[in-house]
């Protein structure tokens, strides 16, 4: 078989591609007859010439990874900017492979038709395709399990080669019109993982495996009838690190982002349109959810009108309506229906295999009917920095593991509040500075937040002692003065039953 596959590698080497097409046709049929040898074909378009047939982009992901060390002629291409070039197979190579034991041969090649027709994709008239060869003896284990495992493989390798992208909403006006989008994208790198981030280990561990689960979850969220999709609520005061969780999840699962502009969305139809024009393995993120919509002020008119309302007035129809007609006139955009719709709609669930994240500053102004349980799956609080936290960056910025002033940052941490983002800012060496002054910079930072703090407690409790000194002085003056009312009252009231 080798000197056989040699001669033909060597035709396919020596003679004009032009001419093997007619060759191939009658050497492979002498081939067949010679010798037991089975061979499969993979083209790389499919018979409608539309749509890039998936099984050959994995064998070439495949071939293209185990033939780099074997094969003498490659092809190169850049898929990330500061990563390796990815090499694959060029056309008319052949490699070998072996699977349990078993030796089968690959080769790669191309048709070019007869007669050279006037194209404008000239290079969409080659057809390129993959041709496995194997002895017959063999046919059970190559096509039951070998070309399971190549294909399986190569949809690795393609997930592991894909480039992430982060993707921002486009306002309508420039929806239409040539090669036009409504998400544009920029290359996803940003840097943070579930290592770099500040919090609790347990609680890392914990989001870790949720997301784990989410992710294999394909045939459990089948068999539950749920749409594959998962809501988390991230909330906190601001620099607590909620957009760095977005990403530390995205580059965790591996999964693209869109990053969802709410205010230059006009209503909800805009909303669905954006929201079917999201793939698969993506996390969509609404950030300030409370700034994006005055979702909690609708609804706080709603139940003042309510109050108003008699009974008969309350009935689920009306109260659709008048919904209706309160976002009509307030020209909303995207209300809280819209968007309850976009998180368990029915249409939302098309595609599957998405992540939506909210985040927000302010949990307890958020409508209840947007963070109930079941709507928003998991909801996590990030906060003010801990030592456990601190520790983290300590590792991150200083490459320190311990340090004699980690027992001082500790007591501070436990008395005082500092945030994430403010801690990563002490610690941030300036210029040549020493490990030693970022630390003591964080410790006259963490005294004076104390300090901060103490005073304005101490304000606090003097104002609401004014305060209530005041309403209490208010309070006795009242109670003296009806009192008085009262004495006078009935002082009359005597006095004429005396008189009388
Ligand atoms: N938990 C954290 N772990 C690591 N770095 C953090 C953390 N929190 C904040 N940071 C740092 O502070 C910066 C600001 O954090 P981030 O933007 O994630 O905060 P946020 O909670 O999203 O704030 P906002 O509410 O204002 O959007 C980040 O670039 C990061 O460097
Ligand atoms: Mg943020």
């Amino acid at each position: 078989m080798t000197g056989l596959v040699l001669a033909w590698v060597m035709f396919e080497q020596y003679f004009p591609y032009q001419l093997r097409g007619y060759l191939q046709k009658y050497s492979q049929k002498l081939m067949s007859y010679a010798y037991p040898y089975i061979q499969v074909t993979f083209h790389e378009f499919t018979s409608e010439r539309l749509k890039r047939s998936e099984a050959f982009s994995a064998i070439q992901n495949y071939l293209g990874s185990n033939s780099t060390k074997t094969a003498k002629r490659l092809k190169a291409d850049v898929v990330r900017n500061n990563e390796p070039v990815v090499l694959t197979m060029d056309d008319y190579e052949e490699v070998t492979d072996v699977f349990e034991g078993v030796k089968v041969w690959w080769s790669s090649s191309k048709t070019v038709p007869k007669t050279q027709s006037i194209s404008f994709y000239p290079v969409a008239d080659e057809r390129r395709y993959y041709r496995l060869t194997f002895h017959k003896s063999h046919r059970d284990v190559i096509t039951e399990k070998y070309l399971e495992h190549v294909l399986k493989e190569g949809k690795a390798i393609a997930v592991r080669n894909r480039q992430r992208k982060l993707f921002t909403n486009n306002p309508s006006e420039k929806w239409y019109g040539w090669k036009s989008t409504k998400w544009s994208h920029v290359v996803f790198e940003h840097p943070a993982t579930f290592d770099t981030l500040a919090m609790e280990t347990k609680k890392k561990e914990e989001i870790k495996k949720d997301l784990t689960k989410f992710s294999k979850g394909k045939d459990y969220y089948a068999k539950i009838g749920k749409a594959w999709k998962r809501g988390y609520l991230l909330y906190g005061p601001p620099g607590t690190g909620k957009s760095t969780m977005i990403s530390a999840m995205a580059n965790f699962l591996d999964y693209d982002v869109y990053d969802l502009e709410l205010t230059t969305v006009k209503d909800n139809s805009e909303l669905r349109k954006l929201l079917i024009e999201t793939t698969g393995k993506s996390i969509i993120v609404i950030e300030d959810i409370d700034c994006s919509l005055d979702l909690t002020g609708q609804r706080k008119k709603t139940e003042k009108d309510d109050d108003d309302k008699s009974d008969k007035e309350k009935d689920p129809v009306s109260e659709k309506k008048k919904e209706a007609e309160d976002e009509r006139k307030s020209g909303s955009k995207v209300t809280l229906s819209g968007l309850l719709n976009f998180i368990d709609g029915l249409w939302s669930a098309c595609g599957g295999e998405r992540i939506i994240v909210f985040t927000t500053n302010y949990v307890d102004k958020l409508d209840p009917a947007l963070i109930r349980r079941g709507r928003m799956d998991k909801h996590i609080e990030l906060s003010y920095c801990c030592f456990e936290a601190f520790k983290v960056l300590a590792k991150n910025y200083l490459e320190l593991k311990s340090h004699e002033t980690f027992g001082k940052i500790e007591e501070l941490l436990g008395e005082t509040k500092m945030t994430p983002a403010d801690v990563a800012e002490n610690l941030m060496p300036r210029s040549d500075e020493e490990d030693e002054e970022c630390l003591k910079r964080l410790i006259e930072g963490l005294e004076t937040a104390k300090e901060e703090a103490r005073k304005k407690a101490e304000e606090e409790a003097v104002s609401k002692a004014e305060k209530a000194d005041k309403e209490g002085g208010e309070t006795s003056s009242q109670v003296a003065k009806e009192n008085c009312e009262i004495s006078a009252e009935e002082a009359k009231e005597n006095g004429v039953i005396a008189g009388g």
